[in-house]
């Protein structure tokens, strides 16, 4: 069996009297796409700061590529973040940017300036990419950072709202890229409030609301969990395990979800 991209166990953040994450345990295979939900305020960036080695959990553990979260520098070079507000240099051009970041993760020029063209090309972005970047537009600066959050093809890679502020095609980009990548046997945690685009490219979901993991599953049993009729809804799936607490932990404690 291979080992798991992501396998968290128990794991906790606390920040003073908010459990922002509470004893979550999951595991994700390799090469496939996690679609990671939850309401406003669940625990979801907190969760992803702590498999990407930017906060320290409060208790419980977490491996990523084979690494425990507790060693950052063994972690990081498998992984790639997109985050709510991507770090990217206003002065810098996009492609500046992009042969910076490429830089700092070691990659040989000719193959990243290779992969730079390429994936600048798919996102539309050639003829802007000896622009500065302040001068780009919000979806201008989505595709910069998700660009090098792949840049280096890492083993895992965790998306925030990765289609946030891109107009439909490059949306459509986004999703085809997304499907692409986990095709290539890349893992990708996809946190994202747009559920189509979860139900259209997530193998496993799984819902978090107040920092605990309340349901988990393919998107096709999540949906029959629903119990709205044949035509349930990931919505109305959402909506079921994110209102109605009680029911949702007694099936957790009945092992019928996580
Ligand atoms: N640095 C922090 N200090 C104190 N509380 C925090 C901190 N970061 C997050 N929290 C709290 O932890 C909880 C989870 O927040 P988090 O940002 O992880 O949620 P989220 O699921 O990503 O929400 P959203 O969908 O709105 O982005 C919230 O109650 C939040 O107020």
């Amino acid at each position: 069996m291979t080992t798991p991209a992501i396998e968290m166990d128990k794991l906790t953040k606390r920040y003073g009297e908010t459990i922002a994450v509470s004893e979550v345990s999951m595991s994700v295979s390799a090469g496939s796409v996690y679609g990671f939900l939850g309401p406003n305020g669940a625990g979801k960036t907190t969760t992803m700061s702590l498999l990407t080695t930017l906060t320290r959990p409060t208790s419980g553990t977490a491996r990523v590529a084979g690494h425990s979260i507790e060693n950052r520098e063994a972690v990081t070079p498998h992984i790639g973040y997109l985050p709510e507000d991507p770090p990217i240099y206003d002065e810098l051009t996009g492609r500046e940017q992009l042969e910076y970041v490429a830089g700092l993760r070691d990659l040989p020029e000719d193959e990243s300036s290779k992969r730079i063209d390429e994936m600048l090309d798919r996102f539309d972005l050639s003829a802007d990419a000896n622009k500065r970047i302040s001068g780009y537009s919000k979806g201008m600066r989505q595709k910069v950072g998700v660009i090098q959050a792949v840049l280096h093809e890492p083993a895992v890679a965790f998306l925030d709202e990765p289609t946030s502020g891109l107009d439909p095609r490059a949306a459509r980009t986004m999703r085809d890229t997304i499907a692409e990548l986990a095709e290539q046997e890349m893992t990708i945690f996809l946190s994202t409030h747009i559920l189509p685009v979860v139900d259209e490219l997530a193998d496993t979901i799984g819902v978090l609301h107040d920092g605990e993991l309340v349901a988990e599953g393919d998107p096709e049993m999540l949906k029959s969990r629903a119990e709205t009729g044949e035509s349930a809804t990931l919505e109305d799936a959402f909506l079921a395990v994110t209102t109605d607490e009680e029911a949702a932990t007694e099936e957790v404690a009945a092992g019928q979800s996580v």
